[in-house]
């Protein structure tokens, strides 16, 4: 399939499910992108696999997710359009991997020689012989993600794959998921930790109690966190100090003769400013939410005005 950086892939509209009376997902809007890294952010329970197993046609609810332009069910072959990692490798524990792959390819259309291809590009080719039930956790991710990938998708759709991984393999997942961006493919990829998504995720949705609370690049995700920090700054000459803060956009707050808190701008700005006006610093401190704090506190926020 010809797509460039940056097209629309996928275009979810008014998703929406109940169960009885509870409401899981309420009038979630997506959209992929080729070539982007999307992470789908929330707490546990706040509605991520559901709404993506709405938009994989694999639950029945309110709105409707367009693939290319089309529902899913319009392809031919959705396999050739999503690929999805929904969990752990689903098969027969004695089978080796390559057999296992190569049954799942004979079932959806993919060709057989997409079986090794897959496997390399997931690190796996010395491993084809294992069976399933050898498989370390880290390993059988590897192989949910290589069956993803038979059909040679477009778009990929990963919920939660960090799940119980260690730290290699979650670097691991990282680069991957990154390079797969960048090759072209559109990739959404859930969790319920924003910080996970720091190093990987070009654009953030935040989904809380089955609502986008928040939907935004990485870097204005990250820029909002830094206007929420406080600095603190002693200097000789904090008039001249918050002058200069106060045309860049910050706000200076004496706390005493020569100290004092900004906020608005972050300690690299502050810093860089008396540099460049020739003015002493005897303490720059910057405290504040992190991105995680900052990201409970949206959900927060979203909780009391709901
Ligand atoms: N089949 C179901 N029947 C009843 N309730 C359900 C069903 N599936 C999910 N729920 C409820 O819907 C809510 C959202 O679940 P969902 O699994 O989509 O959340 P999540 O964000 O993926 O969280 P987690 O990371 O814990 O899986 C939860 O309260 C869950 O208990």
């Amino acid at each position: 399939m010809n797509t460039e950086h940056g097209d629309v892939l996928v275009e979810a509209a008014g998703l929406g499910r109940s169960f009885g009376t509870k409401r899981v997902v309420d009038g979630v809007d997506l959209t992929l992108r080729a070539g982007e890294v999307t992470g789908f952010v929330g707490a546990n329970g706040a509605g991520k696999s559901t709404t993506i197993q709405l938009m994989l046609g694999l639950l029945r609810g309110e709105g409707r997710t367009r693939y290319l332009g089309r529902p899913l069910h319009a392809w031919g072959a959705p396999g050739t359009v999503v690929g999805a990692v929904l969990g752990g490798v689903a098969g027969h524990g004695g089978h080796r991997v390559r057999t296992h792959l190569r049954t799942v390819a004979a079932g959806s259309a993919a060709s057989d020689n997409r079986v090794d291809a897959c496997l390399a590009e997931v690190g796996l080719a010395q491993a084809a012989r294992l069976r399933l039930a050898e498989l370390s956790l880290g390993m059988a991710q590897r192989v949910a993600i290589a069956q993803a990938l038979l059909g040679d998708p477009p778009v990929l759709v990963l919920d939660e794959p960090a799940n119980g991984l260690d730290p290699h393999s979650i670097r691991w997942l990282r680069q991957f998921l990154r390079a797969e961006a960048d090759r072209g493919r559109a990739v959404l990829v859930s969790s319920h930790l924003l910080g996970e998504m720091e190093q990987l995720a070009d654009r953030v949705v935040v989904l809380s109690r089955g609502r986008v609370v928040a939907a935004a690049t990485m870097a204005e995700l990250l820029d909002r966190a830094a206007g929420r920090r406080v600095v603190s700054v002693e200097c000789p000459e904090l008039e001249r100090l918050a002058e200069l803060v106060g045309t860049s956009g910050g706000r200076l707050a004496p706390t005493d003769g020569r100290s004092a808190t900004v906020t608005g701008l972050d300690r690299v700005r502050i810093g860089t400013l008396a540099a460049e006006h020739g003015l002493p610093l005897y303490w720059l401190h910057e405290t504040g939410p992190s991105l995680e704090e900052f990201y409970l506190g949206i959900a927060e926020e979203e909780f009391r005005i709901s």
